[in-house]
């Protein structure tokens, strides 16, 4: 659904159920007879789901998983313990402070955590859980593990905020500017590449987003809203000990996220209410019934952490969501189209790879090969399995470094660069095994491809001051869409679409990028006869607008009709080159590879 010069929006009638339920909220110590523990509690659930929403973030849509979170809690509750207890500064002056604390924190921890990967991730979490919550308990100006009491209460021209009803307030106002926020960003260009990071950074890399820094960002993003949480719950406890921000909360914080429904901004908040309520009755209940006192309630939170990811991995919030009215897709505008690249003249050098060689240990998996594209032309790269073709292809793209050789792009060697560096120099590309992200829509997978030429960054996507930025990314993103004919399939998930569609989707997303060369990896694979006619038709239509393409392709029937040149590979060395006809009839083609097929 298009309509023109309209911002990307949601019509208003979408934000009803939730302005509803924040009216809701607002009122809730309002209403006589409802006892001051219920607001307590509420007060405590909003603090917890400050610490979700930032995990929502960070493990559910980043997927970075961390057990640590409860010590940036620690780090906000403890800056602003000690400069208003021992300092007298007034609340409101160290907020700021303890932002900025755990700001550092988590830009010193995340500079070496997010790198990790795998499993290594969360248990680098889990040590530095726990090293935090003993450095809280063993520093002398942080009281040890007794802690720091009389903290100051929260106050507004000169009242302090002292009873439930009146901290609930403050709380909620930050639980919802958190809310409001954290959604902005995600649909934004920044949002789509930390909702990219899940799916595959290499995906990310080849089309220009650094994602070691997209990672960080993030961390420090969830690790400011835990620094908020711990700042309020400071002053609304006015006391600060150790145990509250050590693994076991952390644990907690990371049940919230998950049971609330971890790819969810609102589900952060669904779980820090169901899991706040159960710990207060299971607390009650389970020392009665077991007969002797303890913190049983962590086992159920063991194996109900355990269920959950056992039987409904996306958490509870998707069932929420049934519930309520299903959201219009967005329109998306027209826009202003994005400047686009100067193409090199047809006919000019555009890639020359001279004795490019790669080895892996003893194995010469591509043996100094040399050949070129020319501009406006589509070669391709043929050979048996295990040719080369792939580890080629990876050179060209930066995912591997050439041992050896050289290979320029217009004249600039890139044999070293990285894959993002090859982006930002026009070269976009497509995979053998499709890299299309689940979670996100046909268009937003896209939209990704366009990465390098937004502008808007984190703070101007909360704030919702991208939105000409974003109009163009969506409009471009539309327009190649349009281009490759899956114009009709904008809003579904990505991953609905046939692999032929997925196929093509990808270099929509790969000409988002407006690139000047275009890398095709098994394009024509898994796509039925019409389809590979159709597929035929665009990439000839793309060479006539100028765009060079590089092909790698099994289907010699595709390759021999479509290209102008072939390239032919056979235990990583060229064997032969030239127009498709003259391939066609070597005779050591016909022997390594075109007579096996036969
Ligand atoms: N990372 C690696 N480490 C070790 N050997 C590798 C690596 N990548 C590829 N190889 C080897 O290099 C050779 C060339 O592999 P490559 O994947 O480039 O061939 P290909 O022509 O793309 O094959 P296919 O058509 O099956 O994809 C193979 O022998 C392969 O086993």
């Amino acid at each position: 659904m298009r309509a023109p010069d309209t911002p990307p929006s949601r019509p208003l009638l979408h934000h009803l159920p939730r302005v509803a339920a924040i009216g809701a909220i607002a009122i809730v110590p309002l209403v006589p007879g409802i006892p001051d523990f219920w607001i307590t509690l509420a007060g405590y659930i909003g603090l917890s789901s400050l610490v979700a929403i930032g995990l929502v973030l960070l493990t559910g849509v980043g997927g970075m998983t961390s057990f640590g979170q409860a010590a940036f809690v620690g780090f906000g509750a403890y800056t602003t313990a000690v400069l208003t207890k021992d300092f007298g500064l007034s609340p409101w002056l160290t907020l700021p402070a303890s932002l900025a604390t755990t700001g550092a924190m988590a830009l010193l921890i995340g500079a070496v955590t997010v790198r990790l990967s795998g499993h290594f991730l969360p248990l680098g979490t889990i040590a530095w859980g726990i090293a935090f919550f003993y450095l809280f308990g063993n520093v002398e100006a942080l009281g040890r593990f007794d802690g720091i009491n009389g903290i100051p209460p929260l106050d507004v021209f000169g009242t302090p905020l002292i009873d439930a009803r009146a901290v609930f307030y403050p709380i909620w106002i930050a639980v919802i500017l958190a809310v409001i926020l954290s959604e902005n960003l995600l649909d934004s260009r920044m949002g789509r590449a930390i909702r990219a990071l899940r799916d595959g950074r290499l995906a990310a890399e080849s089309f220009g987003i650094d994602t070691a820094r997209v990672k960080l960002v993030v961390f420090v993003y969830a690790a400011l809203l835990a620094g908020l949480s711990g700042w309020l719950y400071a002053h609304v406890q006015r006391a600060v000990s150790p145990s509250p921000f050590g693994l076991n909360a952390g644990i907690e914080y990371l049940l919230m996220a998950v049971l609330g429904g971890a790819g969810h901004v609102l589900g952060g908040v669904l779980g820090a209410g169901i899991v706040t309520l159960l710990k207060d009755q299971l607390q009650d209940v389970l020392p009665k019934l077991i007969g002797a006192d303890g913190s049983f309630e962590t086992i159920v939170f063991g194996i109900l952490m355990v269920v959950v990811l056992q039987v409904a991995r996306d958490g509870l919030w998707p069932l929420v969501m049934r519930l309520l009215p299903k959201a219009p897709p967005k329109t998306v505008a027209a826009g202003v189209p994005l400047p686009a690249r100067t193409m090199p003249e047809r006919g000019s050098p555009l890639l020359a790879v001279v004795n490019a060689r790669k080895q892996f240990g003893g194995l010469v998996a591509v043996n100094d090969v040399s050949f070129k594209v020319k501009a406006g032309e589509i070669v391709g790269l043929i050979g048996p399995n295990g040719a080369g073709k792939s580890t080629t292809f990876n050179l060209l793209t930066g995912v591997l470094p050439a041992t050896t050789g050289e290979i320029t792009l217009s004249g600039e060697r890139i044999e070293r660069s990285s894959a993002r560096a090859i982006a930002r120099r026009g070269v976009a590309r497509t995979f053998q095994h499709v890299k299309l992200a689940r979670q996100m829509t046909v268009l937003e997978n896209v939209a990704l491809g366009a990465h390098l030429r937004g502008r808007a960054g984190v703070v101007a996507a909360m704030l919702r001051l991208d939105r000409a930025d974003e109009t163009r990314l969506l409009g471009e993103a539309t327009r190649q869409l349009d281009r490759v004919g899956l114009g009709a399939h904008l809003h579904k998930p990505a991953t609905s679409l046939a692999l032929g569609q997925q196929r093509v989707a990808e270099i929509a997303r790969a000409l988002c990028l407006d690139p000047q060369l275009l890398l095709l990896d098994e394009p024509a694979a898994g796509l039925r006869f019409a389809e590979k006619q159709q597929l035929g038709a665009l990439l000839a239509r793309l060479r006539d607008e100028g765009v060079s393409i590089l092909l790698v392709e099994h289907d010699m029937d595709f390759v021999m009709k479509l290209t102008d040149h072939i390239v032919v590979l056979d235990f990583g060395k060229k064997i032969a080159e030239g127009p498709p006809a003259a391939v066609a009839a070597d005779p050591a083609v016909l022997e390594a590879y075109l007579g096996g097929v036969e």
